[in-house]
């Protein structure tokens, strides 16, 4: 259970991006984050695995209040998270193999039982034996499938995902939206930002909407 309490985000020089959300997201839950550019989407989706940190209120996960949890206990927590965030750029000088065993690699996992891991996220997202390609080989979409496969091989159990579509024609984006969907029917905690919410319409998911850091639906008191 993911839980933001009265939870406010006002970066230095003063801009507040997110004032006063509130709301639970149950295990299991597939959550869409919408709002207009600059609504705090990707700022609260920061939150959850500690890349920021809340100015006032707090932000829990299974009960810990990860907005306050030390430096170093951030790592661990990351390895029960799948993250597809902005920054999460592939290095386009290693190949497709490299960059989904890099979250491995950085938790010190063991190499042989580290490849099956990466083997089985590739086939997992439609890419099986493609793993000595080079990013700049593939198309958008697959590049996409490639950071997702990064984001799912530590085998979380909840998946973050900022705006995963955004970039991709709207068939790639289509089968990306459906490969979430498919995570979270096996039980991922899925909490995905994007513009076009009717992407993921028909999987009837919990909407949450930002409007300037507000939580205008969705939200909980
Ligand atoms: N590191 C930062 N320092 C200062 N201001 C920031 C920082 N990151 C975001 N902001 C500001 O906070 C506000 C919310 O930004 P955020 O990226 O969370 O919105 P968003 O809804 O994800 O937007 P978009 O859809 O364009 O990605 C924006 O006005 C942005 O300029």
């Amino acid at each position: 259970m993911i839980v933001f309490d009265q939870v406010a985000k006002r970066y230095p020089g003063g801009y507040t991006a997110l004032a006063g959300v509130s709301f639970e997201i149950r295990h299991g839950e597939l959550v869409v984050l919408s709002g207009h550019s600059g609504a705090g989407k990707s700022t609260l989706l920061k939150l959850i695995p500690v890349i920021e940190r809340p100015t006032a209120g707090s932000v829990s996960i299974n009960g810990q209040d990860v907005s306050r949890m030390p430096a170093r206990a951030i790592p661990y927590l990351r390895r029960n998270l799948g993250l597809v965030l902005q920054e999460s750029r592939l290095l386009f000088d290693r190949n497709v193999f490299d960059n989904v065993m890099l979250p491995l690699v950085i938790t010190g996992h063991p190499p042989r039982d580290g490849a099956r891991r990466v083997a089985a996220a590739l086939e997992r997202v439609g890419l099986a034996g493609r793993e000595r390609e080079l990013p700049a080989g593939l198309s958008g979409g697959e590049q996409q499938r490639v950071a997702i496969a990064r984001a799912i091989v530590n085998r979380p159990s909840i998946l973050i995902a900022d705006e995963p579509t955004a970039h991709l024609d709207p068939d790639y984006a289509h089968e990306i939206a459906e490969l979430f969907r498919s995570f979270n029917s096996a039980g991922v905690t899925v909490v995905i930002s994007t513009h076009d919410a009717t992407l993921f319409a028909a999987s009837r998911p919990r909407r949450l909407v930002l409007h300037k850091g507000l939580l205008v639906e969705g939200g909980e008191a």
